[in-house]
């Protein structure tokens, strides 16, 4: 068995192999100790090998599916090896066989995968001047391939897709910037050669060349692409019907958002790893969890086409007229994830429940097409030519599956009356249990033995048991089958004949049900391409109705897009913090436009400068996604890239500090941004010495004012307020507070001009920083006032507020003292004394 195991396992020497042996899957040597420590499983020995013990650990092949998920969470790949027949020649090791590898990247199970999101894997090839990328999503078809330089570009592209597995060649440089992903594999370099990927690419698609796909000019792309169908097709060891075409993404479509502007937006995942409080989280109440795949894809990948989101905004006003989205949004619940179905279908593992969803979905497409057909949008028009109705197959499967299948495919998927053989098989196999009553009662009356027993269990089969104290007096023609504690178990001929048809009984409708249920799934098949468009379609759709029906829930408005480049928006509001938050919220305007480019605001800290950029992002990209925007009025030209300089995290493991972070987000802002980039700076500089803060400020703001990109600029540098007396592109504003008796209240509140308060002592007693802390601050203030390091301005023309303005809010110390001393009980030294000590202090 060793040596059956050693011939297979040396094919695979990177991945854990699942090895069958009975109820068990095992894993030997190293696998089994790695494995052992993954899994927090026990680590044994099976057998001897040259008189050493073989390491083995094994998993229940019942429950194989939770180990399996463990480890392809942990970027491993676990090739499954099974018992294929019968024990070779009579003796030896049964017959085993590769049947499967599973990899994170390649995983079609539903229960191995989030419904909510998409499973990648992509592949790379080419260099720094033109990068091939192709992404593959075998759990719904989803192909597409791009080329485009620079490894910034690649770094936002891989952030945008996090695949779950990345293909690059073996000869690629070993310091790449992503080099410590999980999931990464090297490959051959030839595997990524072009010239055989077109061939083996048209050979997938049945086509003679790839001008259909707009792809025929690639290179490196193609090269990727052909990666990663030999990939798939190794991993699935099956053909991939459901792969019928690939997308050709060109990124001047959509618009660029890096990798440290898509953390720090929250699209879909928050700062702190989760779902909650993100983007999507406000945005999806998709009914099926393609739907929410597809907003997810389409959050993260904004759009420059504006035919493409009119032709969106459309669908959702149409939606809107009427709530009509409601009655639609009850038929599209009962369609559910037919995608990944469909893909499962065409990798012939969909499951009964899948083919009995799949019906179900279809049998509800006329009631929906009814509905469609009252909705005069293009766009809706369109998806519903795409999404078509399918009687006869809705009619087949409708016929053949019980009303609930079970999740495995055995006996009982299908129903009586469906096919004659099928049948007749149940019937002999059903009348099994009167026919055995009655021999019972038969062999009773001719025995005479009272307690005469019929049974049947699955290692002996069919057997007549007795008592210890009747079974002497059992016939002649009983043989004994089994001896047990207190009886005995036999068989006759005539019980022995009925076993053998019984059980072929079984197993032949068993294998009739398993035949039927291959010709429904090819009948399926023959029509997979137009159902997976029905499906993307239907998904579509979903996240249209879903926009209508978060407009209408959230009061979003539509956007207008302008050509005159601008971005007016007025009652602006952020769409996740107005959730969260448990106060009002307070919208705001915006106007930046040909003569204004950049906005400097300031304010006290807690103010909701960091909101109120973050939401004019959202906006934006809510804008151009197609959906409505949580303002009252919005205005704007397409944006080709938001950049964002927000937060301060670190990146320890990648050997950055918190200052080299920032300053390398602001050197990426910097080299692209142009006139048609959103970008948001928040706190540029505050990471160093207050100089060289101020100065690298006040130069990246010059330079973004000259690059006419949208900026929104918060800062505490009230030196750079100034600017705006300088250049006439910038503009400042800011967000106001009010002192109260019991301390600062924040009003959120957007005006021109610059603040002339900070309340940053104000804000930290807030926070609970000690009195004295408070009030040694303050001296340590006056000091350096008194020294002149941070109080003039020397920079800018226009008169900046002073950052002495800082404190102002609070009564001077020496103030304080004196309001609290009392004069009465004073004697004319101690107030000498006292006059002495706070002359000090000023
Ligand atoms: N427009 C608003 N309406 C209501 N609440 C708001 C608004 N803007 C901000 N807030 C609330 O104020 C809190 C602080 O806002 P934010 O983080 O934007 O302030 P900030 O000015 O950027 O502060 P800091 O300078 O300390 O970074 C937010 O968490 C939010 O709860």
């Amino acid at each position: 068995m060793m040596q059956q195991y050693w011939k297979l396992k040396n094919q695979y020497p990177d991945q854990l192999m699942f090895y069958r042996m009975g109820d068990f899957y095992e894993l030997f040597y190293e696998d089994a100790k790695k494995a052992a420590k993954l899994l927090d499983i026990s680590l044994t020995a099976r057998g001897q090998s040259a008189g050493q013990p073989i390491p083995m650990a094994g998993v229940p092949y019942h429950a194989a599916q939770g180990y399996l998920a463990k480890l392809l969470k942990l970027g491993e790949s676990v090739v499954i090896c099974e018992q294929t027949g019968e024990v070779e020649g009579g003796k030896g090791p049964m017959t085993r066989e590769v049947v499967r590898i599973i990899t994170p990247g390649t995983l079609t199970e539903e229960a191995l995968l989030d419904e909510r999101s998409d499973n990648r894997v992509a592949a790379l090839a080419g260099s720094e001047q033109c990068f091939g990328l192709a992404v593959l999503d075998l759990s719904s078809g989803q192909f597409s391939v791009q080329e485009f330089s620079g490894m910034e570009t690649l770094l936002a592209e891989l952030a945008r897709l996090e695949p779950a597995e990345l293909l690059i060649p073996e000869d690629f440089p070993q310091d790449l910037p992503f080099a410590n992903r999980r999931g990464l594999r090297r490959r051959a370099p030839w595997d990524f050669d072009p010239a055989s990927a077109h061939k083996s690419l048209c050979q997938q698609f049945a086509v003679l060349d790839l001008k259909g796909f707009g792809c025929e000019a690639l290179s490196v792309g193609l090269g990727a692409a052909g990666c990663l169908l030999a990939y798939a097709k190794e991993t699935q060891r099956s053909a991939l019907p459901h792969l019928r075409r690939l997308q050709h993404e060109r990124l001047s479509d959509s618009v660029i958002i890096d990798a440290a502007s898509r953390r720090n937006l929250e699209l879909c995942v928050n700062l702190a790893g989760g779902s909650s409080n993100t983007l999507q989280s406000v945005m999806d109440r998709c009914q099926s969890a393609m739907g929410s795949r597809l907003l997810g894809r389409w959050l993260n990948r904004p759009l420059r086409r504006r035919e493409v989101l009119e032709a969106r905004l459309d669908a959702i006003d149409c939606l809107l007229d009427n709530y009509r989205f409601e009655p639609l949004s009850v038929q599209l619940k009962k369609i559910g994830d037919i995608e990944r179905i469909l893909a499962r279908v065409g990798l012939r593992s969909a499951r009964p429940r899948d083919l009995g969803r799949l019906r179900d979905a279809l049998a509800a497409l006329p009631a929906l097409q009814q509905q469609l057909a009252e909705l005069q949008a293009a766009r809706v028009q369109a998806l519903a030519e795409q999404i078509k109705t399918y009687p006869e197959l809705t009619e087949q499967l409708q016929k053949a599956l019980v009303e609930s299948p079970p999740i495995l495919l055995q006996s009982g998927v299908l129903r009586n009356g469906y096919d004659n053989e099928l049948d007749e098989l149940r019937t002999l196999d059903e009348n099994a249990g009167s026919y055995l009553l009655q021999l019972e009662q038969r062999e009773k009356q001719r025995t005479g033995l009272s307690m005469l027993k019929v049974g049947y269990n699955r290692v002996q089969g069919y057997y007549i048991e007795l008592p210890r104290s009747q079974a002497e007096n059992a016939p002649a023609d009983y043989q004994r089958r089994q001896t047990l504690k207190g009886a005995e178990r036999f068989i006759t001929a005539e019980l022995k004949a009925f076993e053998d048809k019984a059980l072929s009984a079984q197993s032949r409708a068993l294998a009739r049900e398993k035949q039927l249920y291959e010709q429904l799934l090819d009948a399926c098949n023959k029509q997979l391409g137009a159902l997976q468009q029905s499906a993307s379609a239907l998904a579509e759709l979903d996240v249209l109705a879903n926009l209508a029906e978060r407009a209408h829930t959230l009061n979003l408005c539509r956007p207008r897009f302008s050509e005159p480049s601008c971005l007016r928006i007025e009652q602006g509001r952020h769409p996740v913090v107005e959730q969260v938050s448990g106060s009002p919220f307070v919208a705001n305007d915006l106007t930046l436009d040909e003569e204004t480019r950049m906005l400097m605001i300031t304010g006290p800290n807690m103010g909701g400068k960091s909101t109120y950029m973050r939401q004019t992002a959202l906006i934006v990209l809510l804008a151009q996604i197609g959906s409505q925007v949580p303002a009252a009025r919005c205005e704007l030209s397409l944006v080709d890239r938001i950049f964002t300089r927000i937060g301060s995290a670190d990146d320890l493991a990648g050997g950055r500090s918190t200052f080299m972070v920032e300053m390398s987000e602001t050197a990426n802002i910097l080299h692209n941004a142009s006139e048609q980039s959103l970008v948001l700076m928040d706190e540029v500089g505050r990471g160093t010495s207050t100089f060289d803060g101020l100065s690298l400020a006040f130069a990246a703001a010059e330079q973004l004012a000259k690059s006419r990109a949208f900026t929104l600029f918060a800062t505490h540098y009230f030196e750079l307020t100034a600017l705006a007396g300088s250049l006439s592109a910038i503009e400042n504003a800011h967000l106001t507070a009010t002192e109260h008796h019991s301390g600062i209240v924040f009003l959120h509140q957007l005006r021109k001009g610059p603040a002339s308060q900070s309340y940053g002592l104000a804000v930290a007693t807030l926070a609970g920083v000690p009195d004295a802390v408070i009030c040694r601050a303050r001296e340590h203030l006056t000091r350096l006032e008194a020294g002149s390091v941070l109080g003039a301005n020397k920079a800018g023309k226009a008169e900046a507020p002073r950052q002495g303005d800082l404190f102002a809010s609070l009564p001077h110390p020496v103030l304080q003292a004196l309001k609290q001393l009392d004069l009465n009980e004073l004697s004319p030294r101690e107030a000498l004394e006292w006059l002495y000590e706070w002359k000090k202090r000023l």
